[in-house]
């Protein structure tokens, strides 16, 4: 598989002019408060369903999970004398949230564990040591009574800090390519406004505030075109509209924040999009402007919470496919345009060459 441009670039700064690995120079990146949870899936079978008492698990060796939450609290802080290549950093907070669930199959665990720091890059790799350490601890409490435990999903539930978040999630790029374009009787992504596909234009676009940007499209659409190489989140919901990309994205990745644009919005650029970063809220499913006469809320240039997965698959279980329809009976903050002609999209060939006289000012 070929590496897109961004990957490479990101690749680069792991290795060094030798081809060795190294650390990544973090140097001159900025001081930034930093953030991230991650989570560890514990099953253990029915015989030690007797043990559970007031949250946790009693055993010879002595109380289960407060016991691994000391030894995870640990491995946290030495998270870089572990991996080779993490940088150490002054841990500002380490917290870990446990449950334990009582079902016919046995015992499941579920830790999590938020670690906190101010520095040049990111804990994640911290609270997934973290969480790894505490499971493995309670194996090793635990195997005893029975062997029989499994340790699943270690995985990051979340991540923020540094310029690309908003605020306790980080923001991804989402840009809808999956239509037909029929209107305009050729591929809309692949119209020039500014020099490249206008796919390409605000996928770059995109990247300058997004930590990730992706196309979103129909499995294998842009293949043999010049956006072949950009990442794409394929649609694993029927061609029913924008809301197919858009849930595909939230299930994809349930704890972001997502700037979502289509590919018919020639007017979109660093000025035009800065009032939605600036106003975005965390408290309602979205941050979009509002349509200077309809006065409806556009959900094709609109920043999602993570409260907008619950709500796009509640709409989506009724049949109810219409974007602007699932906004306008959400809460979700709509600020005015800066400029009526933002949120223009560009359906038609007419369309297309009367707004090619707006975008190329001489
Ligand atoms: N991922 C994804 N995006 C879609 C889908 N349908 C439409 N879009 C995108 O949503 C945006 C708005 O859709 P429309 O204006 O209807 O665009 P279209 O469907 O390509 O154009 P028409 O065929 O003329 O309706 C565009 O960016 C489309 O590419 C879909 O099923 N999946
Ligand atoms: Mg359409």
């Amino acid at each position: 598989m070929r590496c897109t441009r961004l990957e490479a670039r990101r690749m680069l700064s792991h290795i060094n002019e030798n081809q060795q690995p190294q650390m990544v120079d973090i140097s001159e990146k900025a001081v930034s408060d930093r953030r991230a949870v991650a989570e560890a899936l514990i099953e253990l079978p029915p015989v030690f369903q007797a043990y559970v008492q007031g949250g946790d698990l009693f055993l010879k060796k002595g109380p289960v999970v407060q016991t691994a939450i000391i030894a995870g609290t640990m491995a946290v802080k030495r998270t870089a004398e572990v991996i080779p290549f993490c940088h150490p950093l002054p841990i500002t907070s380490c917290r870990f949230e446990t449950d334990i669930e009582s079902q016919e199959s046995g015992l499941r665990i579920r830790l999590r564990c938020e670690v906190k720091t101010c520095d040049r890059t990111g804990v994640e790799m911290e609270s997934l040591h973290g969480v790894a350490i505490a499971a493995l601890t309670i194996y090793d409490m635990a195997k005893a009574l029975s062997p029989h435990i499994v340790i699943r999903e270690v995985r990051l539930l979340a991540k923020s800090g540094g310029k690309k978040t908003l605020g306790q999630y980080p923001l991804y790029g989402l840009v809808l390519t999956g239509g037909q374009s029929q209107r305009m009787g050729q591929a809309k992504a692949l119209l020039d406004y500014y020099g490249e596909p206008h796919a390409q234009y605000l996928y770059n676009l995109l990247a300058q505030s997004c930590e990730q940007v992706f196309l979103s499209a129909q499995p294998n659409q842009w293949q043999g075109t010049p956006l072949a190489d950009l990442p794409t989140l394929p649609d694993i919901l029927p061609q029913i509209g924008p809301i197919a990309g858009i849930l595909t994205a939230l299930r994809a990745y349930p704890q972001v924040n997502w700037l979502v644009v289509a590919c018919d919005l020639p007017y979109l650029t660093t000025e035009t999009l800065a009032p939605l970063l600036h106003h975005y809220r965390e408290d309602v499913v979205a941050t979009c402007y509002h349509h200077p006469q309809e006065g409806f809320p556009e959900p094709l240039c609109a920043i999602y919470t993570p409260q907008a997965l619950p709500v796009f698959e509640a709409a989506y279980a009724e049949g109810i496919y219409c974007p602007v329809k699932i906004l306008q009976r959400s809460p979700c903050q709509r600020i005015a345009p800066p400029q009526p002609t933002i949120t223009a999209n560009i359906n038609t060939p007419e369309e297309y060459h009367e707004a090619l006289h707006h975008v190329r000012r001489p």
